[in-house]
């Protein structure tokens, strides 16, 4: 497939800035090459002061198993199991730079199928995790009714999420409650954490706070682990349009998964320098 120019690091290393739904994302390719992200660049380029700021870093790979691997670090450097809406980007890029309408994409959690439908993307992000011990919760409990003040359901998406139902999420703290479930004991691995609003049978807002990155404008696993919250609790169907603070995601979680589309925007592409890639 074709690829940017993917300069190496002796001449500077190339990115691309893409946002989705508002949730904002540096793209490096690696196709061709050694991986080069580590938890040190991940950090320094995450920080919106030193580096270049995003929600999440995704490497694109090359792969064995699928059309492309993708890893994702969040801002403070740690590790993202699944990123649905940097997934959606990677496949936009993929189209655009391709001639091609389906694209299949290795993540930790597994293969998954990217499919561009009338010059919309969707992801499919798999099956939820609803087992404690997947999701995963420090000790047993009922994940459609977690022992916390607000009721909260734990999902997995490959990655951890704690969706909260509010009567307004307008009117919610998320800056003053997310840090505290993010590293409530009950999640060893700490959790990503959605504050949902059912406004009816196909319509949910949501706000998010992330697992080491803080609020963000989106979050696509985010979205589809609160689809799943509202089909399990019986407070929506299996289809619903979702308002971010970024915009709209479309979920449908269907037999084979749970499918997500929405808005991409390539932003710009540029190169961090010899100098910046010596400072880490
Ligand atoms: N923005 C991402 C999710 C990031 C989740 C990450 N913060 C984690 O540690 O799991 C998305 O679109 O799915």
């Amino acid at each position: 497939m074709a690829r940017m120019d993917n300069a190496l690091p002796d001449h500077g290393l190339a990115f691309m800035k893409w946002h989705g739904a508002g949730n904002d994302f540096v793209i490096i390719d690696s196709r061709g090459r050694e991986p080069v992200v580590t938890e040190a660049l991940a950090r320094a380029l995450g920080d919106r002061n030193r580096g270049v700021g995003f929600d999440q870093l995704a490497e694109i790979r090359d792969s064995d198993a699928a059309d492309i691997d993708l890893d994702f670090w969040n801002a403070d450097g740690s590790r993202a199991g699944a990123c649905g809406n940097a997934t959606r980007c990677v496949a936009r890029f993929l189209f655009d730079v391709t001639e091609r309408e389906a694209l299949t994409i290795r993540t930790e959690r597994g293969v998954l199928d990217a499919r561009l439908i009338e010059n919309a993307v969707h992801v499919n992000m798999g099956h939820p995790q609803t087992d404690w011990r997947e999701v995963p919760l420090a000790r047993e409990a009922d994940t459609a009714h977690l022992p916390l003040e607000g009721d909260p359901v734990a999902v997995g998406m490959g990655n951890p999420h704690a969706v909260f139902f509010v009567d307004d999420a307008e009117a919610v703290d998320v800056a003053g409650i997310g840090p505290r479930v993010e590293h409530d004991p009950l999640f060893p691995e700490r959790t990503n954490v959605e504050f949902a609003q059912v406004r009816g049978p196909d319509e949910i807002r949501m706000r998010v706070w992330e697992r080491g990155t803080g609020i963000t404008l989106a979050c696509g696993s985010g979205a589809c682990a609160t689809a799943v919250a509202a089909v399990q609790r019986g407070l929506t169907g299996r289809k619903m349009r979702m308002e971010v603070d970024g915009g709209w995601l479309a979920l449908d979680w269907r037999e084979d998964g749970v499918w997500m589309t929405g808005p991409t925007a390539h932003v710009f592409d540029a190169v961090l320098t010899p100098d910046f890639l010596g400072a880490i």
